[in-house]
């Protein structure tokens, strides 16, 4: 079913004109209490939930994603309802949101560059809660022109502000042709290389100090196999 024109009008005002097709930033997505309550469920949630890996932790809510269908789980109520929030806005075409990828970052942390990959395509949408960060674009390797190391400072392209409580959504070239990343610092130096101050509230000069960032990227992810497999059938 196609979203009514209408909403996927509205997040046209959120478009980030400086850069490739097409990122949306809105800030203050969630309210100061949305985000301490969704803090408080991510925190509340079983520890064996939790996958540690190197720089971050993360909990996966909806199922695994596999080229062969991700065998739907179901989302808590209080994921849910942003599932429901963000797709609503027209962000998946008129799909529902299935999928959830709970990211925790502490100072210092980050995530290397990389492709979210087709089994989320086209689209993914990121909801920031407790600190700030700096999401960094590359250029894949073998994309960067002449005869330059193929580097990553060579292949840095711009970067983008997401401040807590935003949602960033990116589809198309942003999703499709470029990685991204977050480097591992405590500080973030703005730059003119943010493509969203203004819309961020920021200013190239202003020095951030990150905190603990938890990130939520909700996903659709179309290719969902329903039948459980019935174990002990006769
Ligand atoms: O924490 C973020 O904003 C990025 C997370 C990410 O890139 C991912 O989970 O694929
Ligand atoms: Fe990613």
């Amino acid at each position: 079913m196609e979203p009514p024109a209408c909403v996927v009008e509205e997040l046209k005002q959120f478009v980030i004109s400086d850069a490739p097709p097409t990122a949306y930033y809105i800030p203050d997505f969630l309210s100061e209490q949305e985000e301490s309550h969704l803090q408080q469920q991510v925190y509340k949630s079983p520890k064996p939930k939790w996958t540690q890996l190197s720089g971050r932790r993360l909990q996966n809510w909806g199922g695994l994603p596999h080229p062969k269908g991700m065998l739907a789980e179901t989302i808590p109520e209080w994921l849910q309802t942003y599932c429901q929030k963000i797709s609503s806005l027209g962000a998946f075409g008129g799909k529902v949101a299935n999928h959830v990828l709970v990211n925790e970052y502490k100072p210092g942390e980050g995530i290397m560059p990389h492709e979210d990959g087709p089994l989320y395509h086209p689209t993914v949408t990121t909801l920031s809660l407790g600190s700030h960060t700096l999401l960094d674009f590359y250029t894949p390797v073998g994309g960067v022109q002449g005869d330059a190391p193929q580097t990553e400072e060579n292949r840095f392209r711009f970067s983008l502000l997401v401040e807590p409580r935003s949602l960033l959504i990116l589809q198309d070239e942003m999703y499709q042709k470029l990685l991204h990343g977050i480097r591992p610092c405590e500080q973030d130096a703005l730059s003119q290389k943010v493509l969203n101050l203004s819309a961020a509230g920021a200013r190239a000069g202003d020095v951030l100090t990150r905190g603990t960032r938890v990130s939520l990227t909700v996903r659709h992810v179309p290719k969902v196999t329903k039948a459980k497999l019935l174990l002990g059938r006769r």
